[in-house]
């Protein structure tokens, strides 16, 4: 195992009798890093997950987590780890406070450490002021915080999220993704499953696109939407219909066409470099440009181009 990584998957294969939910798969997951499975409902990625975390047996194939063999170390793998489950697991006749206590005292936590560590995580999260409120009066949002905080209680190496803002408004899915990237910063590599485009997007330092239990590609989201290796242009000209005549001859655009009140260009390769080309030959032709945008592919793009069909089908 390379030391820099702290989690290693090799030809991981999973099936449900004779379906194949999990297909082969290897990847490795650095020491700090936010990684991300990004896929449709149904690719397979609470099943991987689910096998990182010791809840499913290990069908085939290798996975050492945090340097233990999840094969002949699985306890020590799971006290190395954190986890967010997809549903939300809060005891509701526990309050806010119980919840972390409890779960810190399943883990033998000396008084001291737990109270401290409670207080950092109550903080960190902002729920102390809802301490001693039952959890089943907490919105979804202060719910899934709380869930963060206990899968953090015990200093894990590693937090393993399945779909973490599912269900939630877009303002405290932002709020979320805050806590996240905290958590991340402080040290702890996060592994996170997710349906949502901009939230593997803005969240991850890499990303793996997972379709029918295959790992389609992995790479950080620039790459990922670098690799289109196409920009798409929006261009406002004196006469529309006479620079796409023109464009269209250009070798370095893949594709050009009139939308609404501008030209829609889709170029071959880096469109920061293609553009001054363009707004040149506009001018030889005595065309004036009235506005232009340069807009890199979305992970939207990016996922349609890898799979064929867009994420929401
Ligand atoms: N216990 C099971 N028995 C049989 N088939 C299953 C079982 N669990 C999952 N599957 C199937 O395996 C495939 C992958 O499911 P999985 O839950 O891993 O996908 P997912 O990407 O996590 O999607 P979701 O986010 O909707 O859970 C699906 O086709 C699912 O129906």
């Amino acid at each position: 195992m390379n030391p820099e990584n702290i989690i290693e998957v090799k030809n991981l294969s999973h099936s449900y009798g004779d379906f194949r939910a999990v297909d082969n798969i290897s990847f490795n997951v650095k020491k700090g890093e936010f990684f991300s499975f990004l896929g449709p409902n149904g690719a397979g990625k609470s099943t991987a997950i689910n096998i990182l975390i010791t809840l499913l047996n290990l069908q085939q194939g290798s996975v050492f987590i945090a340097g233990h063999s999840l094969n002949e170390n699985p306890k020590k793998v799971r006290n190395s780890i954190g986890i967010v489950f997809q549903e939300i697991t809060l005891d509701r006749d526990m309050t806010v406070y119980e919840t972390l206590e409890f779960h810190a005292r399943l883990y033998s936590m000396p008084k001291e450490e737990r109270e401290k560590r409670i207080e950092y995580l109550l903080n960190l999260v902002e729920l102390s002021e809802k301490r001693d409120d039952l959890t089943k009066n907490l919105s979804g949002g202060m719910k899934r915080r709380l869930e963060i905080a206990r899968g953090l209680i015990t200093k894990p190496m590693i937090l393993f999220l399945d779909e973490p803002t599912i269900g939630l408004d877009p303002q405290t899915r932002m709020k979320t993704w805050d806590y996240l990237r905290e958590v991340n910063k402080s040290g702890t590599t996060i592994f996170l499953t997710t349906h949502y485009m901009d939230e593997a997007d803005s969240l991850s330092d890499r990303i793996s696109i997972i379709d029918n239990g295959k790992i389609i590609t992995t790479g950080t989201p620039e790459e990922l939407k670098n690799s289109l290796g196409k920009d798409i242009i929006y261009l406002e000209t004196s006469d529309d219909n006479k620079a796409l005549k023109i464009l269209r001859d250009n070798p370095e655009i893949q594709d050009a066409v009139k939308k609404d009140s501008h030209i829609l260009i889709i170029t071959k390769s880096d469109g920061a470099k293609i553009l001054p080309q363009i707004m040149h030959t506009l001018e030889k032709n005595s065309l004036k440009t009235i506005s232009v945008n340069l807009k890199k592919p979305s992970m939207d793009d990016v996922f349609l181009h890898y799979t064929g069909r867009a994420l929401r089908e």
